[in-house]
């Protein structure tokens, strides 16, 4: 599905990481953690194109990125779920719309009953008709969550999904995400929290990769 052959990463300071070798499986569940600043969001970047790597190949569904015209990537893209760290929105637009973007921006067809029905798995049926800057921290996470599977992504990435909530919060969106995988949807989750990765362990046969020294290692039993 998404599969990194011999990568490195380099924006100019030294390489991040380097001689990653890793597939990420139809249906797997990843968390991804390191330190601050080891290069957490830039694999995920090259999880789902948005950089080439320095180094190696990054293959999403058996294409090379490199190899991959700007339509082809375009429509690739389609097939990935991403909950951005700032989980940015249009202001302008109602959380209705904004959750529809990724199918309406694509010329998909999109009726407001598909989309109130997700708004309702992520509890957020009310706030449709809100505008985003009313919403909390917490519910912009979740409406944050339903853009990224509106399309039916293959494969959900997500960055800091939990960073500034409260446990109970993080617990229901980790729920939403285990309930995504249950469906056969692909998880990677860059993460800090340790309590997550813990409390996800008793969920789901999860695997814990962390980025320390340039390489990303498969974490030991110690979480
Ligand atoms: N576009 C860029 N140009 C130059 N350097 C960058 C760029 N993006 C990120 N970096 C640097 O690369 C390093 C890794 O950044 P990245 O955001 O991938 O780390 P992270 O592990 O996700 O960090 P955090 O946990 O703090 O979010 C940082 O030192 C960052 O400053």
């Amino acid at each position: 599905m998404i599969e990194f052959q011999d990568v490195a990463h380099d924006y100019g300071g030294g390489a991040l990481f380097e001689g990653v070798t890793i597939a990420l499986e139809p249906g797997s569940f990843h968390f991804l953690t390191g330190p601050s600043g080891a290069g957490k969001s830039t694999f995920l970047k090259l999880c789902y194109g948005e950089l080439l790597p320095s180094r190696g190949t990054v293959t999403l569904q058996g294409t090379s990125l490199r190899q991959m015209s700007r339509d082809a990537l375009a429509e690739m893209r389609n097939s990935i779920g991403v909950v951005h760290q700032d989980c940015q929105f249009l202001d302008h637009l109602d959380i209705r719309s904004n959750v529809a973007l990724p199918l309406s921006t694509t010329g998909r067809a999109v009726s407001d009953r598909d989309v109130d029905d997700l708004l309702n798995w992520v509890g957020l049926r009310a706030q449709a008709d809100a505008l985003p800057p009313t919403l909390s921290g917490g519910e912009r996470q979740r409406a944050a969550l339903a853009r990224a599977v509106i399309a039916a992504p293959r494969v959900l990435l997500a960055d800091e999904p939990t960073g500034n909530l409260d446990w109970e919060m993080s617990q229901r969106l980790l729920s939403l995400m285990v309930e995504l995988n249950r469906m056969g949807t692909a998880v990677l989750i860059a993460t800090h929290d340790m309590n997550l990765i813990r409390t996800a362990k008793s969920q789901v046969a999860a695997r814990v990769l962390r980025i320390a020294g340039r390489k990303l290692q498969s974490a030991g039993s110690d979480l």
